[in-house]
């Protein structure tokens, strides 16, 4: 693969690269590059992580080295899974396995856990001295990455302690490109930040759009702090109600999208039309077959994203076939992961029990 089709599978469907510049110049240096994903292991998958996932994928297929890093010891601090490890270790374990569902070669990618980390002194003398080069208010304000507003600081210390636990993890795996969604966006521009000053390798950012929850968002909501704004919409796992999740059944598919908001002809704040961006359409042009009866005009096939939006917004197609389509679809992608999960006996067993116990 030449460095322009690596650069633009790298780049497909993200919200940012800091920098693209750095990106290009680092695939033409012809070296092995090395990335990464965290994810706090604090419940079951839901259909928002399949956008990093297929970044994920894209990245491996890229050539890059990648690395799953299942933050533990940060869902721990951040009160996930009512603060029980052992729970929490156990969720960990789904996420490669649905990597390996939706494709990704996991003989390539590497999975560390946050405890290998936070084991070496090492790591902690990085943490004091990223501690050193950011301000209170910084760290405090970056605690959006954890979900939480920065007035939570205060709930009890170590949550300060998360942002530079994460800038540390970069630095600790000396890592040449960080992944993750839009809201983690801080804990990446202060690794930016510090990395010269303290001599670490200056990550790249790469950006993945956020899925809102199925109820959607209205305008008004837009009028908060952006990043405040953005974690208050995004399906989350701890809204079960308002999210899909891997281990849906197809008719809970089909009756969670068809009670989504779904207003026609808007598409910015429309959750279902953030799906067939997203998700359906993220790796690329696909047949999409919205059915409808030929009293109501027959069916109608598309094949990118821009057609179905475009048709969309014209009236052409109603809320109810859209989410017809777009159940159909989903329940395809979910189908084989869900069996994959629900074949092994001990971890699906695991994975009622974590759903049961999602503590935020
Ligand atoms: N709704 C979403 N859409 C897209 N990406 C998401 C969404 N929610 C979380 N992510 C991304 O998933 C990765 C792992 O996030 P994390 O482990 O913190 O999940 P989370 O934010 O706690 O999710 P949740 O809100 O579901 O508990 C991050 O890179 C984050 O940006
Ligand atoms: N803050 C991330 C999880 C994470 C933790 C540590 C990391 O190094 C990376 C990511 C999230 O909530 O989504």
């Amino acid at each position: 693969m030449d460095v322009e089709t690596r650069f633009s599978l790298i780049k497909r469907n993200t919200m940012e690269i800091v920098t693209e510049d750095e990106l290009r110049k680092a695939l033409e240096e012809g070296r092995k590059l090395r990335g990464y994903l965290g994810f706090e292991p604090s419940g079951i998958s839901h259909i928002g992580w399949l956008i990093w996932m297929y970044k994920f994928k894209d990245l491996v297929d890229a050539n890059v080295e990648m690395i799953l890093f299942a933050a533990t010891w940060h869902a721990w601090i951040n009160d996930k899974l009512g603060g029980n490890m052992e729970l929490i270790r156990a969720a960990a374990k789904h996420v490669a396995r649905v990597l390996e569902a939706i494709g990704v070669n996991m003989s390539m990618v590497k999975v560390v856990y946050a405890e290998e980390l936070v084991e070496r002194v090492e790591y902690w003398e990085k943490v004091i001295r990223i501690a050193k080069h950011a301000s209170l208010s910084r760290v405090k304000r970056a605690l959006t990455i954890m979900g939480r507003k920065a007035s939570e600081g205060e709930l009890d210390f170590s949550k300060l302690i998360y942002p530079l636990m994460q800038v540390a993890d970069i630095f600790q795996m000396d890592l040449d490109i960080a992944l993750g969604g839009m809201d983690q966006r801080k804990a990446h521009m202060l690794a930016r930040d510090v990395a010269e000053k303290l001599g670490y390798k200056k990550p790249i950012a790469i950006h993945t759009p956020l899925l809102p929850s199925l109820k959607g968002f209205t305008r008004m909501d837009t009028q908060m702090d952006i990043d405040d704004a953005l974690s208050e919409v995004k399906m989350s796992k701890s809204k079960p109600e308002e999210a899909i999740f891997l281990i849906d059944d197809d008719n809970a598919i089909v009756k969670k999208i068809r009670g989504a908001y779904c207003p026609p002809r808007e598409v910015e704040t429309n959750p279902v039309m953030a799906i067939a961006k997203h998700i359906i359409f993220a790796q690329g042009k696909k047949r999409f077959v919205i059915e409808r009866k030929p009293e109501h005009g027959g069916d109608i096939e598309v094949y990118s994203y821009d057609e179905l939006e475009n048709l969309y917004r014209n009236g052409s197609i109603h809320p109810l076939d859209l989410k017809n389509a777009v159940a159909n679809e989903l329940i395809k992608i979910i189908k084989p992961i869900r069996n994959l999960l629900q074949n092994e006996k001990d971890l699906w067993l695991d994975l009622e029990v974590i759903s049961h116990s999602v503590t935020r």
